[in-house]
């Protein structure tokens, strides 16, 4: 049996008992650490699991699948993606991959950023089309929802296995430590893209809440304006943002205004009332 197990958003004990109950019956654990990259550190998992714990890069899980599902029709074998196993990263190629095998997979569902996120107050049925914040075509996605009125949540990018120039050159094989884009620079950069197409898909008094560490005892959320928030500090990764769409529902806004600094709640107000109040 292959099993994908959701581990949840914070750290190894986000594990669901029917999860840890697949972990313990494996023979092989992988942990899949190309999105959420350490978030959950490979040795507190073995230490929790008292089993080994292989990282299965993006290179493995995409092209070298044959070695997870390796005698999976014979034994289990379990593959740990934080959040959900389906939240923004899915990991249909790897069930496809088994089912061709003959080989039975059962998912353990946990919580995902997709879901998660439902906790800076706005609801998850009033958010458009997610976007990956990667230099392709997220722009004209963000316009089709704020055109309908509805939420965008911004999920940023996350660099891994990048080499830095000097070890190129040198033609050695050493990987830089990841690195997260934080919702400052996505808030610079997007700013940056509004001025440059003018489309009005939002703009600096755009209403957005940072959402930050989500499911861990340092979650964050600071709400204010997109011109507001490139200014605060939202400390240690992960990051996301979330532009706020104008059909927001009273309720949405009392939640969310509650998320925003003193020191712009007279803006934030302002703005709510000439732009969203419908
Ligand atoms: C490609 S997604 C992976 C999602 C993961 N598989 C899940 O189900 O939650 C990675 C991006 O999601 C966002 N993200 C994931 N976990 C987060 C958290 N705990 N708090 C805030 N943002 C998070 C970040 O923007 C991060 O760069």
């Amino acid at each position: 049996m292959l099993y994908i197990i959701g581990l949840g958003l914070s750290d190894e004990r986000d594990i669901t008992v029917k999860g840890l109950d697949a972990v313990k019956s494996s023979e092989r654990i992988y942990l899949e650490a190309y999105t959420s990259v350490l978030m959950i550190e490979k040795e507190k998992l073995e230490a929790f699991y008292e089993k080994p714990v292989t990282i299965a890069d993006r290179e493995m899980v995409e092209s070298d699948s044959d070695q997870i599902l390796d005698n999976a029709q014979n034994v289990n074998v379990s593959f740990l993606v934080v959040g959900d196993p389906f939240g923004a990263t899915t990991h249909t190629d790897l069930v496809i991959r088994a089912k061709e095998l003959g080989i039975p997979v059962q998912i353990i569902h946990n919580a995902s950023i997709m879901n998660a996120i439902g906790a800076c107050g706005l609801q998850l049925y009033n958010f458009g089309q997610t976007i990956s914040m990667r230099p392709d075509s997220w722009y004209p996605r963000v316009k089709e929802n704020t055109d309908i009125g509805l939420h965008t949540l911004c999920l940023l990018d996350i660099k891994v296995k990048e080499q830095s120039l000097e070890n190129m050159a040198r033609g050695r094989l050493i990987y830089e430590p990841p690195r997260y884009m934080t919702v400052n620079t996505c808030l610079e950069q997007m700013l940056e893209i509004e001025e440059l197409r003018k489309e009005g898909a939002y703009g600096p008094e755009t209403l957005a809440i940072g959402c930050v560490r989500l499911g861990t005892a340092t979650q964050q959320f600071i709400a204010g304006t997109m011109e507001q928030l490139v200014n605060e500090d939202f400390g240690a990764p992960l990051h996301s943002l979330v532009l706020i769409g104008k059909r927001m529902h009273i309720m949405e806004f009392e939640m969310v205004r509650s998320f925003c600094p003193e020191q712009h709640q007279a803006k934030f107000e302002e703005i709510f009332k000439r732009d969203y109040e419908a």
